[in-house]
């Protein structure tokens, strides 16, 4: 994909739905008694990954233009997989899935992209079989393929030394199939989709924030959970990249439209703000269960700031577009205690520190983040997306206020949590052309 200098955006532009809430809607709808009815869901490949494994296993999910409807059968419906479920691309797929694995009477086996299977499922597999589960790593690498066989499960109570929603998803699932209350306490709150939706279904699940900053969140076994009917939210780490491109593309103004604002996901917010972006929330309600707004970011000169510790988690998805606008802010950017950042679709430290090289910026990679300092003149690049669709999509906004053209390879990689993105982008430099 080719990107060139933009002399401005404008328009609006509607977010597709959360990734995360949409992975969970078809999952908890799975197994839940009844139609799950769901709108506004998010059409990515990774979403998809999720719907295919759940058909796999017996579970009639119709998607239909406007809606999803997930045909649930109960906590102890799902059956028995033909074949190894693919879970393509996705992290989140793979480690809430072996959750509810653990729990079932039948073998089965997980495997995804080359990306997802060179990523750390130690991380649940620890826990999963201090809780009685049998599953494995296949090759012994701690990395997908997994096998999961029958287990009986009981209760724990884990300590988790990363901040992971994933992690504390996985263990809360399985402790729905499991003998006593099960609880997970991790360093500092993680997205709490599974917290809220899972009471929403109906299963008893209760969350405490300690004085330190750590978290607790508990599930008790469940005898059933409830078919919903769920609106997705828009998904602010898509959003992302449009408040992004709204504050770095010279005279801009976007209205960006339902946008989910759950605090536990919301820190690129409070981040731009510190920078001196110009962002105004209209039309904020809870409607669909979580907060939305709708923002209105204009073009912003922007300062340097620091992101670190519980912020961590709540922007960590967005910190390869973070990293971006600190490029173009003034004064020196500090990114620590992100670490995770290793463990993503890519080495995120690694791909988003060489591509702002690429582009002249002024970076310098650490072991928990990266030093961005600010003000070099930001050139076009030809950019190597490592087939990660965050950098794909950061990169891309980079383009559009950098001198000269950008060049994204594999761009389609997009598709994994934002179909449309860039077809999305050229109607608002159309709009900001027509003006
Ligand atoms: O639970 C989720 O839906 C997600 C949790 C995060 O991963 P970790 O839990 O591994 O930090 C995030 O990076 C991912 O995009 C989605
Ligand atoms: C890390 C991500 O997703 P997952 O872990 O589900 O692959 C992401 O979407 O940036």
């Amino acid at each position: 994909m080719e990107i060139k200098t933009s002399t401005g955006l404008c328009g609006e532009v509607d977010i597709p739905g959360d990734k995360s809430i949409s992975h969970r809607s078809v999952m908890f709808g799975a197994l839940a008694k009844g139609t799950t009815e769901i709108t506004h869901f998010l059409q990515g490949a990774d979403c998809l990954s999720t719907i295919s494994c759940f058909r796999e296993m017996g579970i009639e999910i119709e998607n239909t233009a406007d809606k999803i409807l997930v045909h649930g059968k109960g906590l102890h419906g799902l059956s028995a997989p033909r074949r190894t479920l693919n879970v393509g691309n996705s992290g989140t797929t793979t480690r809430l899935i072996s959750g509810i694995l653990a729990g079932q009477g039948f073998e089965s086996l997980l495997s995804g992209d080359d990306s997802l299977n060179s990523r750390p499922m130690n991380r649940i597999i620890r826990p999963l079989k201090e809780m009685g589960a049998e599953i494995e790593s296949i090759d012994g690498s701690g990395c997908a393929p997994l096998r999961i066989r029958p287990g009986v499960l009981h209760s724990i109570d884990y300590t988790s030394t990363v901040a992971s929603a994933q992690v504390k998803s996985a263990i809360l699932l399985a402790g729905l199939y499991a003998s006593g209350t099960t609880s997970v306490t991790e360093p500092v709150l993680s997205r709490n989709h599974t917290e809220l939706m899972l009471n929403s279904f109906g299963a008893d699940v209760a969350a405490v924030i300690h004085k330190d900053g750590s978290a607790t969140a508990s599930v008790r076994p469940c005898e059933e959970l409830f078919a919903q009917k769920i609106k997705v939210p828009g998904d602010i780490s898509s959003a992302a990249y449009f408040i992004a491109a709204g504050l770095i593309v010279p005279h801009s103004e976007l209205l960006i439209k339902n946008v989910g604002i759950n605090p536990t996901r919301a820190g690129l917010l409070d981040v731009v703000k510190a920078m001196g972006a110009d962002i105004t929330y209209l039309n904020v309600n809870s409607d669909s269960g979580e907060p939305t707004a709708d923002l209105l970011v204009r073009s912003s000169s922007l300062k340097a700031v620091t992101v670190e510790g519980a912020a961590i988690p709540t922007l960590i998805d967005e910190i390869p577009m973070i990293a971006v606008l600190a490029a173009f802010a003034d004064g020196t950017t500090v990114i620590r205690d992100a670490a995770e950042l290793k463990v993503k679709e890519t080495d995120r430290i690694k791909t988003t520190t060489e591509a702002l090289l690429n582009m002249g910026a002024d970076v310098t990679p650490t072991e928990d983040g990266m030093i961005i300092r600010g003000g070099n003149p930001i050139h076009g690049g030809q950019i190597d997306s490592f087939l990660d669709h965050r950098i794909a999509m950061a990169f891309a906004v980079a383009g559009l206020a950098a001198d000269g053209l950008t060049t994204i390879k594999d761009s389609q990689c997009v598709d994994v949590s934002y179909p449309g993105f860039f077809e999305t982008l050229q109607r608002l430099q159309g709009k900001a052309n027509e003006n």
